[in-house]
């Protein structure tokens, strides 16, 4: 079975990339994705200036996945682009993932990477749940439809937005609503981890992180029915946009999922902070088969095609 795909009419080896703010901090981390069986790699969320981020402990690997509260640690929207302008496109697509702390924040970053007219993807994320004190837009629809207003007119070209989770028939709504009046929006990504879990361990009768009391953002095995549901309801509610699929992926049954579910591109954060880079092989080994199995040629033939009963 081929897995190559297409996404915004730029072809794809397969439909793997690693999740923003897992494995992509850092240059060295990045050029392991680029070598890596990866088909596609984004950058960690970006601020203005570099920040530390929250103290640590602030994440956990658990055995049924992660929670975090890393606080937006990044060396500053300039080390993105600068490596976004060294980057090789004819490998390999780069997304450019960008979380301002303010919408001036995020237009001063949108115009430089504008400026930049370079070929990489920027993914407004919208859903960082772990900076104390600031809310995230995702969850505010006026703010959202607002940064979106001021974005996709000082961007002009086909950008994304990374969304947090919704749990309600009438936020999918509203926020599908919302998405589809920005025609430059091209594509959704759902869904960063589910925000403000509290992971306790039982014999130290304790938090296992130490920012915001142990509040962090959940990843793993806990999101993929919620993960798998944002999907479908973007795929099903904007259907002039593409859909990347993130959230608890950790075989290639999983990935097959979220492709069934609508997903184009599919994202992998927890597993491939446990695993490494060389998860995309197994992951892709594991979906050949699958396909396989199921007398799949190409992804085309099933994507989007869940049933219902
Ligand atoms: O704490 C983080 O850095 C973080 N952690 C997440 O789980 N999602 C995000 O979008 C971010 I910006």
């Amino acid at each position: 079975p081929d897995l190559a795909t297409s996404f915004l009419e730029q072809p794809l080896d397969n439909p793997l990339m690693n999740a923003a703010g897992v494995w992509c901090t850092l240059a060295a981390q990045l050029d392991a994705l680029v070598e890596s069986s990866a088909g596609a790699l984004v950058t960690k969320s970006c601020t203005l200036s570099r920040r530390d981020g929250n103290a640590e402990p602030r994440y956990r690997a658990l055995p049924l996945g992660s929670i975090n509260s890393m606080g937006l640690p990044n060396e500053g929207y300039a080390y993105y682009l600068d490596y976004a302008a060294c980057h090789d496109y004819e490998r390999k697509p780069l997304f450019v993932s960008v979380s301002g702390l303010s919408l001036d924040d995020n237009l001063t970053i949108v115009a430089a990477l504008r400026e930049a007219v370079l070929p990489a993807f920027l993914e407004l994320n919208l859903s960082c749940p772990n900076v104390e004190g600031k809310p995230q837009p995702g969850y505010d629809f006026e703010a959202m439809d607002q940064f979106l207003a001021e974005v996709a007119t000082a961007y002009r070209r086909p950008f994304g937005v990374k969304l947090p989770p919704y749990f309600d028939f009438v936020h999918f709504d509203t926020a599908a609503e919302i998405l589809n009046r920005y025609d430059n929006l091209a594509f959704i990504t759902c869904i960063n981890s589910i925000g403000n879990g509290l992971v306790i361990d039982t014999d130290s009768e304790s938090t296992v992180i130490r920012p915001k009391d142990g509040f962090g953002g959940l990843g793993g095995d806990y999101v993929l029915p919620t993960a798998l549901a944002n999907v479908n309801a973007f795929y099903r509610r904007c259907p002039g946009k593409t859909i990347i699929g993130c959230g608890g992926v950790q075989t290639g049954a999983h990935v097959f999922q979220h492709l069934l579910a609508g997903a184009t591109l599919v994202q992998v954060g927890t597993a491939l902070h446990e695993e490494g880079p060389s998860i995309f092989d197994r992951l892709q080994h594991e979906l050949r088969e699958l396909m396989a199995k199921k007398g799949y040629s190409r992804i085309e033939e099933f994507r989007g095609r869940l049933k219902t009963l």
